[in-house]
């Protein structure tokens, strides 16, 4: 649906966004990780391309339609939900009347808000005005940036809910970064870890465990080694990354020299990327 190539930004010399290269597959929901300032909230700026990074953007299809919810969503604090939704509309220039207005408002669960004032509402129901306004216009590319920020657990679920409904009934594109790695891990079908500006690994949400090891040598059966997941460090030393049933298969195949091995959730995968200088190759050696 978007393909990035060599998407870079740079302000004062300072590389925020480093080369990015990844795919966005229609239909697909992605958990965009990494620490503060990692560049995610750039990213989502390049692909709503308000900012002016080099490289390119594609887009498989003319109509692609990109709604956000980026940082704290902005509405006016003394105007009711349909107030506010029925303003932002006018500024977008979208199509907007009371069932389209009613419906979102349903759809984000907020039916009994409509009337409401913005200051009003709790921090789940402002997060949820501000899905609701992200969902105008009917896009099939959705950005959510940390869209469970300061919510409760009771309020993380319903985010959840919600996204996992929308996606049901809409085979929307979804782009989600948060912190929270364990809440994202619930819905997404792909991760994406940046680091630095960095794309530095993308890998499906398949298994709770992952197998991290040193590589001396790569099995030759190029069907085997699309399961593995190569990364190096700054001194070229090779690591793989497999799911732990893949790597049970395929830890006795003869031409896969290997040592090191450790189990890491989700979080100590996110931590040793974090701490380290691992990154992604494509290309096999
Ligand atoms: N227009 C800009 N001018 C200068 N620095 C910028 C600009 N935009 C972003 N940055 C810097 O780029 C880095 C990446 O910022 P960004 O907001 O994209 O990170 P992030 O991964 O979304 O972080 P967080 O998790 O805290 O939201 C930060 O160091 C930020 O200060």
């Amino acid at each position: 649906m978007i393909t990035l190539k060599n998407v870079s930004f740079e302000v004062e010399g300072h590389n925020i966004l480093n080369d990015i290269n990844m795919e966005l597959k229609g239909g697909k929901v992605y958990g965009l990780l990494g620490p503060n300032g990692a560049g995610k909230t750039t990213l989502f700026k390049a692909l709503l391309d308000i900012i002016e990074y080099k490289g390119e953007v594609f887009k498989g299809d003319a109509n692609v339609i990109i709604g956000k919810l980026i940082e704290y969503p902005s509405f006016y604090p003394n105007l009711t939900c349909v107030e506010n939704l029925k303003l932002h509309a006018s500024y977008a220039d979208m199509e907007c009347n009371d069932s389209i207005v009613n419906h979102l408002l349903e759809v984000v669960g907020l039916p009994d808000a409509k009337h409401k004032k913005f200051k009003e509402l709790s921090m789940g129901m402002k997060q949820r005005l501000g899905v609701a306004k992200a969902l105008m216009g009917n896009p099939n590319l959705l950005l959510l940036d940390e869209p469970t920020n300061g919510l409760d657990p009771m309020g993380m679920k319903d985010m959840r809910n919600l996204i996992e409904q929308d996606l049901k009934d809409n085979q929307r594109t979804i782009v989600i970064s948060s912190h929270n790695l364990n809440e994202v891990s619930l819905v997404t079908d792909t991760f994406l870890f940046m680091r630095n500006g960095k794309k530095i690994l993308e890998i499906d949400n398949k298994e709770d465990i992952y197998m991290l090891g040193s590589v001396q040598q790569i099995p030759e059966n190029t069907i085997i080694k699309q399961d593995i997941t190569l990364l190096k460090d700054s001194k070229d030393n090779l690591y793989f990354i497999l799911s732990e049933i893949n790597f049970n298969k395929l830890k006795t195949t003869n031409d896969f020299v290997y040592s090191d091995v450790e189990k890491l959730t989700l979080e100590n995968l996110y931590i040793r990327l974090m701490s380290t200088d691992l990154i992604e190759v494509k290309s096999y050696v």
